[in-house]
């Protein structure tokens, strides 16, 4: 046993005595038999091998707290031998091995060109804050990072006698994962997707001038609603999956699912921002710069993530592939339904080894389909989980074949977008981008003004921003602006065009 689980069972024999719901716990080591995702054939049970468990669920007390992104590095993880080191240098980050070209990136906006009305929220790096653009007076969040944040490890969350701290290449994963953001970024269109428009930087802070999403994090309305309904939750989910489909298409692991990193839109459709976390395949870029056929596998090793929606593999230090998305997606539901993450705990060591060991208790009143879902999502063995992506293209398949004999409600029980739990969503439309376009979304945030971001946080919304949108000169590294050569960006015309 690695880690000590005293403070763990302390903290479930108060829940114990305080908040217990019966649950169904399910055992993945009986689930030898289980059927693999393209077999599943009912909304039932069947293949997660549910059982009844009186054990209450441990509810954490107090309000809902806000996670941390990249928390991992700070446990006694023994990297394993075949963690790769990404040496990468940071002028080397375009995809075909070029430099990225200066000349192109000369129209790109500079700090003057915005004023800022207040800050939306706070990440491990700086400061998002809502600003309007002095020539056409539109909003947009500005993500702002720190350079000497990301070029000294001085974080909460790396621990100073870390390997990780005294490895100079894990300087340049933080330099290639802020890279990664922006070119991520400004490759991808999708309605659920957060919209890149500008980068630029300057002496202190790299600046990522993003879609505005006003409706604030669904996070924010979990904490206003404690728990939602199914039908709001499959919305939800169906919403995450086609986004999460369209990156895992285009070689793209997201990393970090969480409901801070899920935003509504005015019209309460779900948008995911912070790519700071998501990685492209090797195999993707190369493919992208005409290397290589793309070949769609990823194998990843970085051990990074939110705890609570971590998917066991990654925590383990094996490697793993897209499917820790739709663990993290599992998670996720979860959370929404249950109003808290399967596995949580005190501190992180107790969340990590709770999820590396304990089964996952379903309330009983979640309807069979959903507990079937759940169960098939949250399989702690990545070959027993659902695999999403290919169990989405053999139902499309199949669904089309076997319309002609299909019986009446048969469709329902194949393939992932047409399980039960999804019977209300519409995913033509859905998948088309239709449905983002002309229906609201079960939970429409209030909104009288824009500028006023009453969906946020006022811990954040009060936050003064003044220092924070003059450029400093608090970084005085021989070579620091070599470092981000290259970051700056500007989206084309006709994309600016599409969005305003
Ligand atoms: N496009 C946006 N529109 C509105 N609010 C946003 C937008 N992007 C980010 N935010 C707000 O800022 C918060 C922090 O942003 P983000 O998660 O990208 O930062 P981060 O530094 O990566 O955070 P973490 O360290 O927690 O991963 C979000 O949770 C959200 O509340």
């Amino acid at each position: 046993m690695i880690f000590s689980l005293d403070e763990d069972l302390c903290h479930l024999k108060l829940a114990d005595s305080q908040n217990g719901i019966p649950a169904i716990a399910i055992h993945d080591e009986s689930d030898d038999n289980s059927e693999r995702a393209t077999e599943f054939s009912a909304p039932s049970t069947k293949g997660t091998q549910l059982s009844s468990s009186t054990e209450p669920i441990p509810f954490q007390n107090g309000p809902k707290a806000r996670r941390r992104s990249s928390v991992l590095e700070r446990f006694p993880i023994t990297t394993p031998p075949h963690t790769r080191r990404v040496s990468i240098t940071p002028t080397s980050l375009k995809p075909d091995g070029n430099l990225w070209s200066d000349q192109k990136l000369k129209s790109a906006r500079n700090l003057k060109d915005f004023s800022p009305v207040r800050v939306l929220g706070k990440g491990a790096y700086g400061k998002v804050i809502l600003v309007r653009d002095l020539t056409t007076s539109k909003l947009y969040a500005m993500k702002q990072l720190k350079k000497a944040e990301i070029i000294f490890t001085n974080q909460e969350n790396v621990d100073e006698n870390s390997d990780e701290h005294k490895d100079s290449s894990a300087l340049f994963k933080r330099i290639e994962r802020t890279f990664a953001e922006r070119t991520i970024l400004s490759e991808l269109e999708h309605p659920n997707i957060v919209k890149l428009f500008y980068s630029f930087h300057d002496n202190s802070k790299l600046y990522l001038l993003l879609q505005y999403i006003p409706g604030g994090e669904l996070f924010f309305h979990l904490k206003e609603h404690g728990t939602l309904d199914e039908d709001t939750v499959a919305f939800y989910a169906a919403e995450i999956s086609c986004a999460l489909k369209f990156l895992h298409d285009k070689g793209i692991v997201y990393r970090d699912l969480k409901p801070e990193n899920c935003l509504l839109d005015q019209n309460g459709h779900l948008v995911l921002t912070d790519f700071g976390l998501s990685k492209k395949s090797v195999a993707q870029m190369e493919s992208d710069a005409g290397l290589k056929e793309d070949n769609n596998i990823m194998e990843l090793h970085s051990i990074i993530g939110t705890p609570e929606y971590c998917a066991p593999e990654i925590l383990q230090g094996l490697s793993y592939t897209k499917n820790c998305d739709w663990y993290s997606l599992g998670c996720l539901v979860y959370d929404m339904l249950v109003g808290k993450p399967p596995y949580t705990g005190a501190n992180h060591k107790i969340i990590l080894s709770k999820i590396q060991k304990q089964n996952v208790k379903l309330p009983y009143y979640l309807s069979d389909g959903m507990k079937d879902m759940l169960g098939a999502l949250l399989k702690k063995e990545q070959g027993k989980r659902w695999d999403v992506d290919n169990y989405w293209r053999v139902a499309q398949n199949k669904t089309t074949k076997a319309r002609k004999k299909r019986k009446a409600g048969q469709e329902r029980t194949s393939g992932y977008t047409a399980h039960f739990v999804f019977r209300k969503i519409n995913w033509k439309k859905l998948e088309s981008g239709e449905l983002q376009n002309s229906e609201s979304g079960p939970i429409v945030p209030l909104i009288t003004d824009w500028a006023l971001a009453e969906n946020f946080d006022t811990e954040f919304t009060s936050m003064s921003y003044e220092h924070d949108c003059n450029e400093t000169n608090d970084l005085n590294i021989p070579n620091a602006s070599d470092v981000f050569k290259g970051f700056s960006y500007k989206a084309s015309g006709s994309y600016l065009d599409r969005y305003f």
